[in-house]
């Protein structure tokens, strides 16, 4: 359990009861926690002081009040709920969740290991043992025997190239969509060299994964979004996932940064069902505010960064569902870990499987050229205000070696179901199926 935790991370100073508290380090505060309640574990008493910012005596006067113990027995990575510690605001009312009060604060990380948690503070939903031990476990296999042959993704950072911190593959259902991903379709203006054909296991596992991110999006959308509606732009019609990449982190210290996945064959309000596979490690969730804008608590800065990150834990067979707010409103990472707990079959790497649906009406020989003559990638602007959500289509040969990209840009139109509206007569045609 400690391994997945930093003890050394600061907590918030801001909004601590008693200003004395402000200068006591995490260890100090877990320390004199401990010994007001030797009963309760240090992990769970830190996750504690962290729901309620760091004030050693709320968190005290709210154990004293009779707290259910952390259970020893459990799955690695359990943990009892934040629930049960953390005194929020409208618990009870799932329709909006910007109207709970935020208890993960600008500068700290919230620790979530709860369904319940993490689809209450996150865009996300978890389901802890999702596959039958025996089908996570051969996925497991032959992901890592697969894994021997994977590659590192290398990009153009300013005007470097540098490699992903981990290696992936990428998996499409026929050989007729093998030949079109490595000749039509784009990735950081690049085409890919290593498309896969969906391995048996990655097969086996499909109609589960569809099934299960179906009903979690109709709940989603009955319990969060308003009017118990779908978003705008979000697709009306069943998940069916046509295309999985597989990321392989060996060791803790492989990773990969702050990113949302790129929209330009999803579309708009995508929905992408990922599964962990070995070793456990902590996927990292932050919302995006513009950054001229205010916050939801008034709090926005320079970074955009105004509310703080949410690490939600993945253990082995768990499948997080990455809903429909997602991609456009927040970010996401693997962050490195200080140490990890190896798995009995995979060691120390994890395997984590992303299935997608790739929209027909996004095709690349559908949308948009540059002036490079690439078919442009697509966007959402995030940065103002004004602009904040809306979607545009740009060049990015920027993103190879040696290119600078073009001035393209155009914002992009969908209706409502997230298919795109073509005006100009540029040979596409008026509106995509
Ligand atoms: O490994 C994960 O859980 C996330 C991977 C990811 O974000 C991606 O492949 O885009
Ligand atoms: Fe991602």
């Amino acid at each position: 359990m400690d391994t997945f935790l930093t003890k050394k991370r600061k907590l918030p100073t801001e909004g601590a009861s008693h200003p004395e508290e402000d200068n006591e380090t995490t260890d100090v505060k877990l320390a004199i926690l401990s010994s007001l309640h030797p009963d309760i574990d240090q992990s769970t008493l830190l996750d504690v002081l962290i729901a309620h910012d760091g004030s050693v005596a709320e968190v005290s006067a709210v154990l004293k009040s009779g707290i259910p113990q952390r259970k020893s027995s459990g799955p690695s990575g359990y943990q009892s709920s934040l629930r049960h510690f953390a005194q929020k605001g409208g618990e009870h009312d799932v329709s909006s969740p910007s109207k709970k009060k935020l208890i993960s604060k600008k500068g700290t990380t919230m620790y979530l290991y709860d369904p319940v948690d993490v689809a209450e503070h996150t865009p996300c939903t978890i389901i802890h043992n999702f596959l039958p031990p025996e089908d996570a476990n051969g996925l497991l296999r032959e992901m890592l025997e697969e894994s021997k042959t994977f590659e590192k993704i290398t990009f153009k950072l300013f005007e470097n190239v540098v490699a992903s911190p981990h290696t992936s593959g990428f998996y499409v259902e026929s050989y007729e969509e093998i030949r079109a991903q490595k000749t039509a379709y784009h990735y950081n203006g690049a085409r890919l060299t290593d498309v896969r054909r969906i391995t048996p296991h990655l097969q086996k596992i499909k109609p589960t994964i569809q099934a299960a991110v179906n009903k979690e999006i109709e709940a989603r959308i009955a319990t969060h979004y308003p009017n118990a509606r779908k978003l705008k732009y979000q697709s009306p019609k069943p998940w069916v996932p046509n295309a999985a990449f597989v990321n392989c982190y060996d060791g803790p210290k492989e990773s990969v940064g702050w990113h949302s996945d790129q929209l330009t064959y999803l579309g708009p309000r995508a929905v992408i069902g990922s599964l962990s596979l070995g070793v456990a490690r902590e996927f990292r969730v932050r919302r995006i505010l513009p950054k001229d804008g205010a916050g939801s608590d008034g709090a926005a800065d320079s970074t955009g960064d105004a509310e703080g990150q949410i690490s939600i834990h993945l253990p082995h067979n768990s499948l997080l569902v990455m809903h429909a707010e997602m991609q456009e409103e927040w970010k996401h990472s693997i962050s490195a870990a200080q140490a990890i707990e190896p798995h009995p079959i995979a060691g120390n790497k994890r395997i984590n499987v992303t299935y997608r649906h790739y929209r027909s009406s996004l095709h690349p020989s559908l949308t948009p050229r540059c002036k490079c003559e690439i078919p442009c990638v697509l966007r959402v602007a995030r940065r103002k205000r004004d602009s904040f959500g809306k979607y545009f289509w740009m060049c990015h040969s920027g993103n190879l070696p040696g290119k600078d990209a073009c001035s393209f840009f155009e914002w992009a139109e969908f209706d409502d179901d997230g298919d795109p509206i073509w005006r100009k007569k540029t040979g596409r045609p008026s509106k995509a199926s």
